[in-house]
């Protein structure tokens, strides 16, 4: 289990490149087993997650090239199916979420696609049924083999229909698009995700030679093809990232700017986070946060106490709602913070209140912040991370603590954000990794 040793009480100045977005990467990873034809894809992040899906495509058969730090060709042109059958297979597909979308591309092209229960974070269930559902509605079959956590899905054709989602599910609307993009005839899919990563994933596929009209909206129609080719794609820069840079601006009183974040795809995270009365000046494409002493919190226009929920995009995005409850613990004021989609993501705020924030967890949906204005600042503890964002904010936490704090399974961080102690450490943090 890696640790992290964090000096607290240190200001940062500089500039953050983010990286390429964790999530968009899984998508457009899978996406690659949709053509023989080589795909090229650039600003793929470095980080945990996307290099095991690499390395899974790889087990499956993809040609894989780096061309550069951040890109990569891939070529599907002699997938080995029977590899589903393995128990490698079965270990490797289990240890992350993004696997879970190799499923839809393998049933258009092959008419078939098995996965065991996928990983990722233990923030809650996480259901996978709008992915079968919609996986059945296109006229696969699906078997779930409860003993062993393996789920299948086969189809000899796939046939384009209507469908409504039961929820919107990022990765399952990312999943049925990829396998109606071959299915005969139209797919409508209403009630879809349409976060940024999904409007990526289209804008791929129809340059891959797939019709998909609706882009960015919850109705896609597409309309099915026969081939998908080769294209090139760029993935876009890591909202969440982002969102964490902001939050540990804010907390340690640094001046960053964050560069290139493509601003109009951040929806409302730029304005979340000024609700919280965080600076944040948009110079061209870039953030610039200056090192603010102070934040105010701005309630609502009744005078009520400022609550900030998640939901599905255009909604705030549920992943950083643990940085807004740790950047809200040093502002002036108090927040609500209402975690709608996930009932196991707010358990880590002990490790807050063991730092000294004042935090009164309501249930396991709801927590309420009382501010200190840096009155009284964290003081650093020893802590173990419990999933990729609740150890970003302890992270965040630890450097504006006062003294020494020791993280551990820091490896829940590394599935997420590229080199974070060395990119951080570059700006004036104080963070060493152990080993
Ligand atoms: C690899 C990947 O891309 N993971 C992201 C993806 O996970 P993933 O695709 O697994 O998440 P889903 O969108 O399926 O669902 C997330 C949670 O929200 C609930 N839900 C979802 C839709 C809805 O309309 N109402 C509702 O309550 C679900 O029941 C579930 O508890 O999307 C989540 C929601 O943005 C993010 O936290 C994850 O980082
Ligand atoms: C929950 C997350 O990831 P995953 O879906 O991969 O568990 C996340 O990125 O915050």
């Amino acid at each position: 289990m890696g640790t992290f040793e964090i000096e607290g009480g240190k200001r940062l100045k500089g500039e953050l490149i983010p990286q390429g977005a964790k999530n968009e990467a899984l998508q457009v990873l899978c996406a690659v087993l949709l053509t023989p034809e080589k795909v090229i894809i650039r600003k793929v992040p470095n980080i945990v997650d996307v290099n095991k899906l690499i390395d899974l495509l790889q087990d499956l058969g993809v040609k894989v090239e780096k061309l550069g730090p951040e890109d990569y060709s891939f070529q599907a042109d002699d997938i080995d199916i029977e590899y589903l059958n393995s128990q490698t297979f079965k270990k490797k597909g289990a240890s992350l979420r993004g696997s879970v979308m190799i499923l839809g591309p393998l049933l258009a092209r092959f008419g078939k696609g098995y996965i065991p229960k996928p990983g990722g974070d233990k923030i809650g269930r996480r259901r996978l049924d709008t992915h079968f559902l919609g996986f059945e509605k296109l006229g696969a079959e699906f078997v779930y083999n409860e003993k062993s956590k393996f789920y299948k899905v086969n189809a000899k054709n796939l046939q384009g229909t209507y469908m409504l989602l039961d929820e919107a599910s990022v990765t399952g609307t990312a999943n049925i698009i990829m396998a109606a993009v071959m299915a005969n005839g139209e797919t409508e899919i209403y009630n879809a995700a349409c976060e940024p990563y999904i409007q990526q994933l289209c804008k791929m596929l129809n340059k891959m030679g797939a019709k998909i009209q609706g882009v960015g909206s919850n109705l896609l129609k597409i309309t099915g093809v026969k081939n998908l080719g080769g294209c090139e794609h760029k993935i876009l820069p890591d909202m969440i990232e982002i969102g964490s840079f902001i939050g540990l601006a804010a907390m340690t009183q640094s001046e960053i700017t964050i560069k290139d974040v493509s601003y109009p795809d951040l929806g409302r995270i730029p304005s979340v986070f000024r609700s919280l009365g965080i600076k944040i000046e948009l110079r061209g494409d870039d953030l610039f946060i200056p090192a603010q002493k102070s934040y105010e919190v701005q309630p609502f226009i009744d005078g009520s106490i400022l609550t900030i929920a998640d939901a599905p995009w255009p909604g705030f995005t549920p992943d950083l709602l643990s940085i807004i409850l740790v950047v809200a613990t040093q502002a002036k004021g108090s927040v609500l913070v209402h975690q709608k989609m996930f009932e196991s993501r707010l358990f880590f705020v002990d490790k807050l209140i063991d730092m000294g924030a004042q935090i009164i967890l309501c249930d396991p949906h709801r927590a309420t912040v009382i501010g200190m204005d840096r009155k009284t600042p964290l003081r650093g503890i020893q802590m173990t991370s419990p999933d990729i964002r609740a150890g970003v904010s302890l992270l965040i936490a630890a450097m504006s603590a006062k003294g020494k704090s020791t993280i551990h399974n820091i490896e829940q961080i590394d599935r997420g954000y590229q080199n974070i102690d060395e990119r951080l450490n570059a700006l004036g943090a104080s963070i060493k990794r152990i080993n």
